[in-house]
């Protein structure tokens, strides 16, 4: 049974205008998140994402539609049980939401404390996260003092507190510099693995999912346009959503303009080549060239890694006669995708 299962949910807000249509922030999805996954949620500004996170903490009502975790239902469920529900997620935001006027370790003990855990295990709780995050040594610091990772680390322990088994992280690395990203993604990832919750990271950047997501669902409108397995979303996006923020990622696929530049600078005909792992390799591709005889030139590509699995775009342009090249494109097709680009 999913961890998280929403179906057919929808939300709608009373529009700002007198007498206007409500706004559908959320549009009939559904999604099943299962324990142990890394579900990313993409999409740009206004697409619904912070609404959808919302509503699996419980934080607001669905319209419609109902939303299950860990096997409760949450629509119609009363605000005394919310607050127990609550109280298995964890949550991380971008702005980090630390109390400035408490330590480091005052932040990190604040839910035991509302929860009236006593003070002997909330001192060994704390201890350990501390330790966990690699900030036994800020401690005593206020949350100014820290760095913008630093912080984030603090947000993470404090999110770890109660031992939830759900974390959701809301833009959780949009504040931090690329390498400060990576770290707290390397950390998350460790979450994770190390204690087996199962996160939901919301993001408009597609190299954080790219980096720790196993699953991934594209909203756009409300909708949730496209998803799967990362792997299978970026290798092989079906939706033209989806197909815009994978381009920002996935190296390989010419541009329009890098075509023209291409066309301008080689002769004959230029293919791309797409590769998954399990297909046939390019040794093949390019043997079977050589064998008919034909010239090919790599001119443009790349190839991606996806935790451990690859795939890559490789254009090439050929020269030769066309009904040989034709003969050898049609062989090739039947094992990998070739697309003619220019
Ligand atoms: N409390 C609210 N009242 C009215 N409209 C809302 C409310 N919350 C969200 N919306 C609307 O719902 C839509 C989805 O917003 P949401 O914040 O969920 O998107 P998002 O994908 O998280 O965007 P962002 O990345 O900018 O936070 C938007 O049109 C937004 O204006």
């Amino acid at each position: 049974m999913p961890l998280v299962s929403l179906r057919n949910v929808t939300k709608a807000y009373p529009s700002s205008e007198k007498n206007g249509k409500p706004i559908l922030a959320i549009d009939d999805v559904s999604i099943d998140i299962d324990a142990g996954d890394v579900y990313g949620i993409i999409g740009y500004s206004g697409a619904g994402k912070s609404t959808l996170v919302r509503l699996v903490n419980a934080l607001e009502p669905v319209t419609s539609g109902s939303v299950v975790v860990d096997g409760r239902e949450l629509a119609g469920m009363p605000e005394r049980e919310l607050r127990g529900v609550r109280l298995g997620i964890g949550m991380i935001f971008q702005q980090f939401n630390l109390f400035n006027s408490k330590t480091v370790w005052r932040n990190v003990a604040y839910p035991l404390t509302v929860a009236g855990v006593s003070k002997e295990k909330t001192r060994a709780r704390v201890d350990e996260l501390l330790d966990f995050v690699g900030l036994a040594d800020k401690a005593r610091s206020y949350p100014d003092q820290l760095s913008g990772g630093q912080k984030q680390r603090v947000g993470i322990a404090r999110a770890l507190a109660t031992e939830p088994r759900i974390l959701l992280a809301d833009e959780a690395t949009s504040a931090l510099d690329p390498e400060t990203t990576q770290e707290v993604l390397a950390l998350l990832k460790r979450v994770n693995e190390e204690f087996g919750v199962t996160m939901i990271v919301i993001t408009h950047e597609m190299d954080v999912i790219q980096t720790i997501a196993t699953k991934v669902a594209v909203m756009d409108g409300g909708r949730v346009v496209e998803n799967g397995d990362v792997f299978d979303v970026f290798s092989d996006p079906q939706n033209p959503s989806s197909r815009r923020f994978v381009s920002t990622v996935v190296k390989g696929v010419p541009s329009p303009a890098e075509l023209a530049v291409l066309r301008e600078r080689h002769e004959g005909r230029i293919v791309t080549v797409s590769f998954r792992d399990g297909d046939a390799s390019q040794a093949s591709v390019f043997l079977d060239l050589a064998e008919a005889g034909i010239a090919f030139e790599l001119v443009f590509g790349g190839i991606n890694d996806i935790q451990g699995r690859a795939f890559g775009h490789l254009t090439l342009a050929l020269r030769g006669a066309d009904a040989v090249i034709d003969a050898a494109l049609g062989r090739i097709r039947s094992h990998v995708d070739v697309t003619e680009v220019a």
